[in-house]
């Protein structure tokens, strides 16, 4: 039997967008849905309690992160990464590749895998598609990701090839070695950078290789947003109905709401909890700086329309003041915010789909948003 379990409940009938229900050996997933980032096993700033509170379902962690601190094998021992961290919903694991090339330096690639040197003390490491699967499978995350190269923007046509093929190689070491195939799901990742025919032979090989869902990876690394959802269009259509389609490091609400109505079902970004962090929080009318000084005798919520637990309980004056005073509370009310924001904005648009009115919607909240229609 499969780790999980993806159901297309209803169609959009004017957009690709799908109505979903993703069974998890951690719990259930309405898609499409957003997944809060928590990299090295936390999401910054939450409890588990307070995430569950808010409504997410499931959020990320990091390979590369966690191999190299605290170890995979310490959380292995700890009974795995729920346990460690206490969090006894689903767990997405990002595969490290994209994090190699952001993250640490010295980055050699060849066939047989990347040499890189840690971001925290430089010592040298080794991944292979392998090596990996290996640390994930230790981590015990409901769904894992092949390891793969996100290929830089701008990069030539050759160079996005050659990569692709590359990471179509790794994705077949890796389903090789992935042994707990029942209890953790194995994503794909299509890439192929801007090229349409890449793209598509990309997903096409991926789709005969038979992966339970796909992610779509090269994407939010600084490309216009026409391109992505460009790219996201295309991509989609050579995926099957019947699996999930992910969307890497995506994103800001206008994107969430293109991504879904060009078929994606799951999104992560780690905008919402870093911009809290800063002093910039998501309203119903668009971005607010809510350390800026317009807001010192403010005495209203963040969003008037938002019924999270920070908007009920304090108000622009009083965490503009956390800000200025570099008050921990400061960044736990405003990441709260944020994420019950983009997880409330998920449920709004599968209630759209679900009312089969998600252009009005995306309409609607972009004109109080403040959103230039694309
Ligand atoms: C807006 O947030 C910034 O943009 C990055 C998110 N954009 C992103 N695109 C991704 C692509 C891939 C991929 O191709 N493969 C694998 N395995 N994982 C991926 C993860 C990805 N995340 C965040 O990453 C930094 C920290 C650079 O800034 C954030």
């Amino acid at each position: 039997m499969a780790a999980i379990k993806y159901r297309l409940i209803k169609k959009d009938s004017r957009t690709n967008a799908r109505l979903g229900i993703l069974e998890t050996p951690h719990g259930v997933i309405e898609t499409p849905v957003f997944m809060p980032v928590g990299t090295q096993a936390t999401v910054k700033a939450m409890t588990p309690e307070e995430l569950k509170e808010i409504g997410a379902t499931i959020i990320l962690s990091n390979t590369y992160h966690l191999y190299l601190r605290p170890g995979h094998k310490i959380i292995e021992k700890a009974g795995g990464l729920h346990r460690f961290m206490n969090w006894d919903r689903a767990i997405l694991t990002d595969s490290g590749g994209f994090q190699i090339f952001s993250l640490s330096s010295l980055r050699k690639i060849k066939e047989e895998g990347v040499e890189f040197r840690s971001h925290i003390d430089g010592s040298k490491h080794f991944f292979t598609p392998e090596k990996v699967i290996e640390i994930q499978n230790a981590l015990g995350s409901d769904i894992i990701m092949s390891f793969d190269e996100c290929a830089p923007y701008p990069a030539d046509y050759e160079y996005v090839k050659n990569s692709m093929e590359l990471t179509i190689k790794w994705a077949e070491r890796g389903k090789k070695a992935h042994k707990n195939t029942e209890k953790q799901a194995l994503f794909g990742i299509v890439q192929g950078g801007i090229y349409e025919d890449l793209r598509k032979e990309c997903a096409q090989r991926l789709v005969e290789m038979d992966f339970p869902g796909y992610s779509i990876g090269g994407l939010s690394v600084g490309e216009p947003k026409n391109v992505m959802y460009d790219i996201v269009d295309l991509t989609t259509e050579y995926l099957p109905e019947n699996k999930p389609r992910y969307l890497m490091g995506v994103g800001s609400p206008d994107d969430l709401i293109e991504g879904v109505i060009r078929g994606v079902d799951m999104f992560d970004c780690v905008l919402p909890t870093r911009i809290a962090r800063n002093g910039t929080v998501f309203t119903s009318k668009g971005k607010l700086i809510v350390r800026d000084a317009p807001y010192a005798e403010d005495f209203s919520p963040l969003d008037e329309e938002c019924d999270c637990y920070t908007c009920k309980n304090y108000s622009r004056a009083y965490i503009r003041h956390l800000f200025k005073a570099n008050e921990i509370l400061a960044a736990r009310l405003a990441t709260i915010h944020n994420l019950y924001f983009l997880i409330k904005l998920m449920e709004r648009i599968r209630e759209a789909i679900r009312q089969d009115r998600l252009l009005e919607f995306k309409k609607q909240f972009f004109k109080k948003y403040g959103y230039k229609e694309e």
